[in-house]
């Protein structure tokens, strides 16, 4: 059995866990990660929240927890949940924190299309909205480090055209109490997700705001691109680094198979490729440029995302 087993909370439907505000309901498992789990909830009023919990264990000196609190107490912002309720249990060895309620994850709502893509103005759209919670992340000092699809929901009912950022768990303060850079480490260990890990995080380089723009562009390409990025088969780290480095090279037109308006997402890739460790990013050419080439291709980057129209798709049906 591995730690990360080891370190699982399993409840059941059912289970009550109490605060000094109220008692939530477990209702059902919504997803597990490395150091917990999350579970849709109902307080004592019935409504539904969302509650991660996290195992204590004393050899572990980050949590993940307690740096996505820190976050969400401190960031905002539309994209980013509200905290509910939070606290800890010491007899039974966890942490939780209740959140806003969100919908599927983009990665869930990729998989339910046929191509298993978006189509071209709901991925630019969905990454424009990906990247202002970025922006918004990287204002408040932290960059994410960790930036993928199933780490961005959709809002429910009213909200299905709204994206959350989700997962806080290996964020990283970039900037110090005076608001400065930090002086970059030495070397840093490889931190993330293989797929969607910037360049500098495989050449073990110390990670600044334009490298989630690296990540975030990664994520772009799959949410668009039939069978996601060309690395997409590879787990070796070193052949994926290579692949990175090639596709800025002779292999460009690997990351943009199949798909028609390129000018602009090559600009874009050009842009942070240009930016190093102390620059300021200039988030607007990048929107910008999204809605440019929407307009290119004759969309509307603000046009109903491929899941609203479907479900206004069913409910006609129903209609009929
Ligand atoms: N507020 C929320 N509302 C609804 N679902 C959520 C919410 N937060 C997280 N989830 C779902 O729970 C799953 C796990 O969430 P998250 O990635 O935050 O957990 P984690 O334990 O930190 O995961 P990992 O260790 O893999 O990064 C995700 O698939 C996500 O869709």
């Amino acid at each position: 059995m591995s730690d990360e087993e080891e370190d699982d909370v399993n409840f059941k439907a059912g289970v009550e866990i109490t605060s000094g505000k109220a008692t939530y309901t477990v209702v059902r498992l919504l997803g597990e990660g490395g150091f917990g789990a999350v579970y849709l909830v109902k307080d004592g009023k019935g409504k539904q929240c969302a509650m991660k919990v996290e195992r204590k264990i004393e050899k572990r000196k980050h949590s993940k927890l307690k740096m996505e609190i820190a976050i969400l107490k401190l960031v905002n912002g539309k994209h980013f949940t509200k905290i509910v309720d939070r606290g800890k249990k010491d007899k039974e060895g966890f942490f939780f924190l209740v959140m806003e309620l969100v919908g599927k994850s983009l990665s869930d709502l990729k998989s339910e299309r046929q191509d298993k893509v978006f189509s071209f103005a709901t991925g630019l759209g969905v990454a424009s909205q990906c990247l202002e919670a970025v922006e918004e992340l990287h204002k408040y000092g932290f960059i994410h480090r960790d930036l993928k699809p199933q780490n961005y929901a959709c809002g429910l009912d009213d909200k299905r055209h709204l994206i959350y950022i989700l997962d806080f768990g290996i964020a990283r303060k970039y900037l110090n109490t005076k608001n400065e850079l930090k002086t970059p480490r030495e070397t840093v260990g490889f931190k993330g997700t293989v797929r969607y890990a910037p360049i500098a995080c495989h050449r073990n380089i110390e990670m600044a705001p334009k490298d989630d723009v690296e990540s975030w562009f990664y994520l772009l390409i799959d949410l668009i691109l039939v069978g996601s990025v060309p690395w997409r088969k590879l787990t070796d780290k070193h052949e994926v680094l290579k692949m990175k480095e090639e596709c800025r090279k002779d292999k460009r037109s690997l990351l943009y198979n199949g798909i028609k308006q390129t000018t602009e997402l090559n600009k874009i890739l050009d842009y942070i490729d240009s930016r190093a460790y102390q620059d300021r990013l200039d988030y607007q050419f990048i929107y910008k440029s999204l809605s440019e080439a929407c307009t290119a291709a004759g969309m509307d980057i603000d046009a109903p995302y491929d899941w609203e129209r479907e479900k206004e798709g069913t409910s006609a049906e129903k209609s009929k």
